[in-house]
């Protein structure tokens, strides 16, 4: 986890944020696509805020709606204060210099017929901040701070590894001075030992220029390890939100509990736990009445099935959407919060740490 306090004011701010997915095709009634339904949520300026669920439960729409490169059904997205609902063109342009984002699959987020140095150069050339050979030098700063070879500037994408892909993506990103990035899913498509260097030098980044971060993510190893507070979704919404450490510790939510048990562990004599989460995700299309856990949740009462919970204050400034989180906690939600979970995280974090433990010295790796 980093070990910047979290004490910064708002950045960022989604306010009852909802993104509907119309979709006609040939059918009379269109069906609508709920992918995020009513999420608030405040970024804190310093802090590495996830965004944790399961796959289509809204995370990456989230993390769009939130540097409005899409725009909202309802609800607001505050930067600074300002909705950027509203913004002249050329706040605009500011807005789209100062919050970037880092693509899964950096192959797909790089244009193939440019060379790395015009890819990097790109947003400088944009927002017209630097021109000539001190735009040159930029680009070169820029490789050398995010671990590639100045000298690979005139390359292009497909002769670069994936991890050197994703640092070109970064490099990309800071070229504009940002001072926020949303990673969506930034390491997912890497391997392991290359998630590592990736993570390390996301949070090195973020220290060195006093970022904001905001990872979208389904790993929680990951999550552990970089993020100061954790949203987690699901079918649209935020069922908690909380202090990593807490959130880890003592998971209020029973679909927070759910996905904690659910980590897989590495070892292969270990025993995995039984599985919490059954069935799938239900569509976000027809999304359940009441709360829209009650299908899969072990705790689910008849109110469940009626009435739509809350995200509710509960102790150290946590927030939990379930009817039920107080009773839950009493009767010993400890035996489905995976005792497997430290076993499986620590084997990974070691890892992390060892990668991080060498990023004093300069990533001199060639394509
Ligand atoms: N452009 C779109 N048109 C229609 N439906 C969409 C569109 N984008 C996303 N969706 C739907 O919205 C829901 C949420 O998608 P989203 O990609 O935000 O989820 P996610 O949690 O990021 O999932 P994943 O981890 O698989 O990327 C899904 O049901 C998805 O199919």
């Amino acid at each position: 986890m980093s070990a910047m306090a979290t004490t910064g004011d708002v950045i960022l701010e989604g306010v009852d944020l909802k993104k509907h997915f119309g979709s006609g095709g040939l059918l009379s009634s269109p069906t609508v696509v709920r992918a995020v339904d009513g999420v608030s949520l405040d970024i804190r300026r310093g802090e590495t805020f996830a965004i944790v669920g399961e796959s289509g439960c809204g995370k990456s729409t989230l993390g769009r709606l939130l540097l409005r490169l899409i725009e909202p059904t309802a609800g607001d997205v505050r930067y600074e204060g300002r909705s950027i609902l509203k913004l002249s063109k050329s706040e605009l342009r500011r807005l789209r210099r100062e919050l970037q984002i880092i693509f899964q699959d950096p192959y797909a987020s790089l244009n193939p017929r440019m060379n790395v140095g015009d890819i990097i150069a790109e947003p400088i050339w944009l927002h017209n901040l630097a021109r000539g050979s001190e735009k040159r030098d930029r680009v070169a700063d820029l490789m050398r701070t995010v671990g590639l070879l100045p000298t690979h500037a005139d390359r292009y994408p497909h002769e670069f590894s994936g991890g050197q892909r994703q640092r070109i993506g970064i490099a990309r990103a800071l070229a504009g001075d940002p001072k926020l990035i949303v990673g969506d899913e930034p390491v997912s498509a890497l391997d392991v030992s290359i998630q590592a260097q990736i993570i390390n030098l996301l949070e090195d980044l973020k220290d060195r220029f006093g970022l904001t971060l905001v990872i979208v993510a389904h790993d929680l190893a990951v999550i552990r390890h970089m993020s100061d507070r954790v949203a987690v979704m699901y079918l649209g919404e935020i069922m908690e939100l909380s202090e990593t450490d807490a959130l880890f510790d003592n998971p209020l939510h029973p679909y927070t509990q759910a996905l904690l048990a659910a980590i897989p562990i590495p070892s292969p004599s270990s025993r995995q736990p039984k599985a919490l989460l059954q069935g799938d995700v239900p569509s976000p299309a027809a999304p359940p009445s009441g709360c829209r856990f009650h299908t899969r949740c072990p705790h689910a009462r008849p109110v469940c099935k009626e009435q739509h919970p809350a995200l509710e204050a509960a102790p150290d400034g946590r927030r939990v959407a379930c009817h039920f989180w107080r009773e839950i906690q009493g009767a010993g939600a400890g035996s489905i919060s995976a005792p497997p979970l430290s076993a499986a995280l620590s084997k990974r974090l070691a890892l992390y740490q060892t990668w991080r433990e060498r990023q004093d010295k300069p990533v001199t790796t060639s394509p």
